[in-house]
């Protein structure tokens, strides 16, 4: 079959000896080594590992050599579908820790080529170069099927004989069928011919028991959405069991569930799910400092038939509906004509409310997207310090305020703000800290997040915000303002903290935000609230504080 993946080829390839080398087991699961051990015995069961190959250390003991190290030529495989294939490693990828679920990135053709490499090492082939619409497809698939994991996971455990089955099935299987679940459930695509492609892409990467496998699955899980059933919980029973239902149902740890009815009741906090299931819609910032304005960013959508909205909260902003890969391919970003910036992170900015001629320390700065913005507004007259722990996120700010022309207005530090603070004396107009947190305001465009954070981390959390508010009020001049913000829609990271705060630091107060955004974003102690189901943005949190002139300690 022309083009296609030549059997002869795996035996080309030897196999990584498993003692040494685990990722092969984390990809093909622990049956990938019982086939390796007795591959002569059974074709049917060997996995085609054509990336891994083994050598030497000096002490004689083999290690797995990356792909990249051996010449050879590309095996091409035209039958299996592109977008299938790279969706598949690309969600292995994210299950080891090794790439996030967001592939929103301006590097375009490099960062396709990229994910092509991943697939080739991976499954040991290549297959056609990927078209807009793949990439789209890449987009969804891979952003869905990890949204929705915990729904995704109960419909395949409910349909494939039993726990065990599913607890055994090789990790790059079981992504497989994630994919054709949510192809057929989510996406509406049509059944069987997301059956045939996804037992194809089964057969060739694994085995053609593998591709059976899918097969049956896959089969019955179309025969229950004819007959309109499937396999979900009731939400019943005690608060426990309504709370892991819901989980399942809406796809979230049980933990958030369980924390959002509490604090939310259960019919709003199912809002806030499903907002978090919803595909993520973005904002645009034209960038002024480069001469441009909003009009000529409007006109250039309207050229490239993207459909937007001008935001009604933000004169700089741009709401798109979809369109951010076209956004990406023309070259906007790279080119610093605009920026992907949340309304609800500008409104941060507006709380801060930058004036030309101001010195503002911003404490966690990187990757710089408000120091950037807050640059701008300060039209060349006055300094920004933009202070982070992470070297490599502010590499990304330095990059972004040249290509955004207010390098000349920022300075990088490479610090910990705890530190930082007692090594300098520096006082600031103003100070934003815009603290690490949980990231529970943005689950809707960070998919995988919500599987990363567990309830135990908001305690640490809490202490390192504490550490670094009281770092952050050490930098503020008397009669300054300290900003204290974060992306989280939880109280304890946000008006629990500033309370605590103001405990400790009464040359503090309250300084109320309704001067500074409108007033639907007000709460009743002053703050600001971005809530992603009152104003369909991501939920963030802004407390401006003012420091007394006159307070001694
Ligand atoms: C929410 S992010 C900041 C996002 C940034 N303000 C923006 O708009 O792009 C939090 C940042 O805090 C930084 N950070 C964490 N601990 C820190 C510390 N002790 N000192 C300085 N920066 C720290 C992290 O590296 C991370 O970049």
């Amino acid at each position: 079959m022309e083009g296609t993946l030549s059997l002869s080829y795996v035996s080309s390839y030897c196999f990584p000896n498993p003692n040494h080398c685990t990722r092969w087991g984390r990809i093909f699961g622990p049956r990938a080594f019982d086939s390796m051990a007795g591959a002569s015995s059974s074709t049917d069961r060997t996995p085609k590992l054509h990336s891994g190959t083994s050598s030497n250390t000096a002490d004689g003991s083999p290690v797995c050599v990356p792909p990249s190290s051996r010449k050879r030529t590309h095996k091409v495989n035209t039958e299996v579908s592109p977008h299938r294939a790279v969706s598949a490693v690309r969600l292995l990828r994210i299950e080891q820790g090794g790439a996030f679920a967001d592939l929103l990135s301006d590097k375009g053709r490099k960062a396709l080529k990229n994910e092509m490499d991943y697939v080739e090492r991976t499954l040991g082939f290549r297959t056609r170069d990927l078209e807009d619409r793949d990439v789209r497809l890449v987009s969804d698939v891979v952003g869905g099927a990890v949204r929705w994991r915990r729904y995704l996971d109960h419909l395949i455990m409910s349909l494939c004989n039993g726990e065990k089955t599913f607890r055994d099935m090789e990790p790059l299987l079981l992504q497989i069928l994630r994919i054709g679940f949510f192809e057929i459930i989510k996406l509406g695509m049509p059944p069987y011919a997301v059956v045939d492609e996804n037992v194809r892409l089964a057969k060739v990467s694994l085995r053609p028991g593998a591709g059976n496998m899918v097969n049956g699955i896959l089969r019955k899980l179309v025969l229950h959405k004819e007959k309109n059933f499937l396999p979900l919980p009731k939400v019943e029973g005690d608060e426990r069991a309504q709370a892991r239902a819901l989980a399942t149902i809406h796809s979230h740890p049980v933990w958030m569930v369980r924390r959002w009815t509490k604090s939310l009741g259960q019919e709003e906090a199912v809002k806030l799910m499903n907002w978090n299931n919803t595909d993520p819609s973005f904002c645009l910032r034209v960038n002024l400092q480069k001469g441009y304005t909003r009009a000529d960013l409007v006109m250039m959508l309207k050229d490239m038939k993207v459909p937007h909205k001008v935001s009604v909260y933000l004169d700089d902003f741009v709401r798109l509906q979809t369109g951010m890969q076209a956004v990406i391919q023309a070259g906007l970003l790279k080119d610093g004509f605009c920026s992907v910036q949340d309304e609800s992170a500008g409104l941060v900015v507006s709380v801060v409310d930058p004036q030309p001629g101001e010195t503002i320390i911003d404490c966690c700065a990187a990757p710089g997207g408000k120091a950037v913005f807050m640059a701008s507004r300060l039209r060349t007259q006055g300094r920004l310090w933009a202070v982070d722990i992470n070297k490599a996120r502010l590499r990304v700010l330095k990059e972004t305020s040249k290509i955004h022309n207010v390098d000349t207005v920022i300075t990088a530090i490479h610090a910990d703000l705890r530190l930082f603070c007692v090594n300098h004396l520096m006082k600031a107009d103003k100070v934003l800290l815009d603290a690490p947190c949980s990231g529970l305001g943005v689950l809707s465009k960070r998919a995988d997040l919500r599987w990363n954070r567990r309830l135990e981390d908001l305690g640490q959390l809490k202490q390192l915000q504490d550490e670094l508010l009281d770092s952050a009020s050490r930098l503020v001049k008397p009669g300054g303002i300290l900003v204290y913000s974060t992306c989280s829609i939880d109280p304890e990271e946000n008006e629990e903290r500033v309370a605590a705060f103001l405990l400790r630091h009464r040359e503090f107060a309250v300084d109320p935000v309704h001067r500074f955004v409108p007033a639907g974003f007000v709460s009743a102690n002053g703050f600001y609230n971005s809530d992603p189901i009152k104003h369909s943005m991501d939920g963030s949190f802004a407390a401006r504080l003012i420091r007394s002139v006159s307070y001694s300690f």
